[in-house]
């Protein structure tokens, strides 16, 4: 470099540092560890809250804290040793708060080429700054959020190259890394593509959400062909100014969470001690059958049994004798109907059959075909031998009937007389209304 002599007082120094339209300060080099400030402008007394007047002439051990007098000797040092103009980013905490700077120092030399001054001019960069390291902190959270995540997550920008994704993605797809790592979309789909049940619209449904370039999906179940279930999430990204980026999926792995639903679903309906379908399916389905029948002219019939002295039962037998009765009498019922039919515990010993398509006289005929198979049960507790009878009240559905419920009650009523009427037989809503004793 070439040699410069500076040798002008502080005052000078400063008239001819204002002329830069940058901050800038002058050090002398007093010795390896010794430097003091010659001069600061007005921006630079701007920025750092310094005054000229009051650091010129100072060491910078003074003037600044100790640690940060140390951190500025050493480039110091670094330039005097190097004998030529140096670049570097330093952050110094001064009385305004912390300051983050971009500083180039040069030297000067006297007539032996011995560096005795630094001529230092310092671009202030805090908002960039502050800008980057807010930059910094959101992609440390983004990180941290990407690799403890659950879901499985991806990026893809709006050129169909692969922007980024998590662990989690890659193992609930097991996707090669390779695949990744080549950051081609259509690369990753086809890998993914394979894996799921109905592969054609899972393609149609995605090519669909890039080309919306908006739309929001939420929720939305695939099918694995390993059994799994995955749910998807996706939005597209857009810049501030609206421009389309790219879009982010979420796959998340709801197989259990689906198994839990099934079971609490399958248990809310069932009864738990026989297996069969309880009161409320009974309940939903007479409401569709009745619905259906009525739109398409169908008939429609109930058998509504209830086993005959069953309190008798679990009072000779015992209680856990009378849960073999209701599970023995629901095993002999079973097979006698058909799979369109439904077969519910109503509560207690009572019980329901709803045949859809069914008239009365084959409602009847099979009411009649049970109680057979019921009094033909035989059963053994330590209290000897015994048997079970059931009666069973049978109703098809009128033309004037306006509610499910009808039939339902008229069912109940047959029930009733076939009990009052000496029990083990059956009486249909058409019977004569009264019992007559025994059949
Ligand atoms: N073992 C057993 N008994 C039950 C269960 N649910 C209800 N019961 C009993 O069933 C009996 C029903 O008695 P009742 O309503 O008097 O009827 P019943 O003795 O069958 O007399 P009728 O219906 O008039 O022939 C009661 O003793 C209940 O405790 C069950 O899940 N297991």
């Amino acid at each position: 470099m070439k040699e410069i002599s500076v040798n002008r007082d502080p005052a000078e120094l400063r008239q001819m540092l204002d002329f830069l339209g940058i901050a800038a300060f002058v050090i002398d080099v007093v010795s390896p560890d010794e430097y003091r400030l010659a001069a600061i402008n007005a921006r630079h007394e701007k920025h750092s809250g310094m005054k000229h007047d009051e650091v010129a002439g100072r060491s910078v051990d003074d003037v600044l804290s100790p640690a940060m007098a140390a951190r500025v000797k050493v480039s110091y040092r670094r330039c005097v040793k190097s004998k030529t103009a140096i670049d570097y980013q330093e952050t110094l905490d001064l009385p305004i708060g912390r300051t983050y700077w971009l500083t180039t120092l040069v030297p000067f030399f006297d007539e032996a080429g011995t560096v005795t001054r630094l001529l230092g001019t310092a671009y202030e960069i805090s908002d960039q700054m502050h800008l980057e390291l807010e930059a910094r902190y959101q992609s440390t959270v983004m990180s941290a959020y990407l690799d403890e995540s659950t879901d499985g997550i991806l990026v893809v920008g709006s050129n169909n190259r692969i922007k980024t994704w998590n662990r989690r993605f890659l193992e609930i797809w097991n996707i090669p890394q390779a695949v990744m790592d080549s950051r081609d979309g259509d690369a990753a789909l086809q890998a993914v593509v394979e894996q799921v049940r109905q592969p054609d619209s899972f393609v149609r449904r995605i090519r669909e959400l890039y080309s919306s370039l908006g739309e929001e999906e939420q929720g939305v179940r695939i099918e694995m062909r390993d059994g799994r279930v995955l749910e998807r999430y996706s939005r597209g990204l857009h810049g501030p100014d609206g421009s389309y980026w790219g879009r982010i999926w979420f796959y998340r792995d709801v197989t259990e969470l689906q198994r839990m639903t099934e079971r609490l679903v399958h248990l809310s309906q069932t009864d738990p001690l026989t297996g069969i379908p309880n009161r409320r399916v009974l309940m939903q389905q007479l409401e569709e059958e009745y619905g259906r029948a009525r739109r398409y002219g169908h008939s429609l019939s109930v058998l509504m049994l209830d086993l005959d002295h069953f309190k008798q039962i679990n009072d000779c037998h015992g209680h856990a004798s009378g849960d073999l009765v209701l599970m023995e009498f629901v095993m002999v019922i079973s097979p006698e109907i058909r799979a369109s039919d439904c077969f519910a515990r109503m509560g207690g010993e009572e019980f329901a059959i709803l045949l859809p398509q069914s008239s009365l006289t084959s409602a009847r005929r099979l009411a009649e075909r049970l109680c057979r198979h019921v009094a033909g049960l035989s059963f053994t507790s330590q209290q000897g031998q015994f048997g079970v009878t059931v009666s069973i009240g049978v109703a098809t559905l009128e033309d004037n009937d306006t509610s499910p419920e009808q039939l339902l009650s008229r069912a109940d009523q047959g029930l009733y007389v076939a009990k009052a009427s000496g029990r083990n037989r059956v009486h249909t809503s058409r019977d004569a209304a009264r019992p007559e004793g025994a059949a």
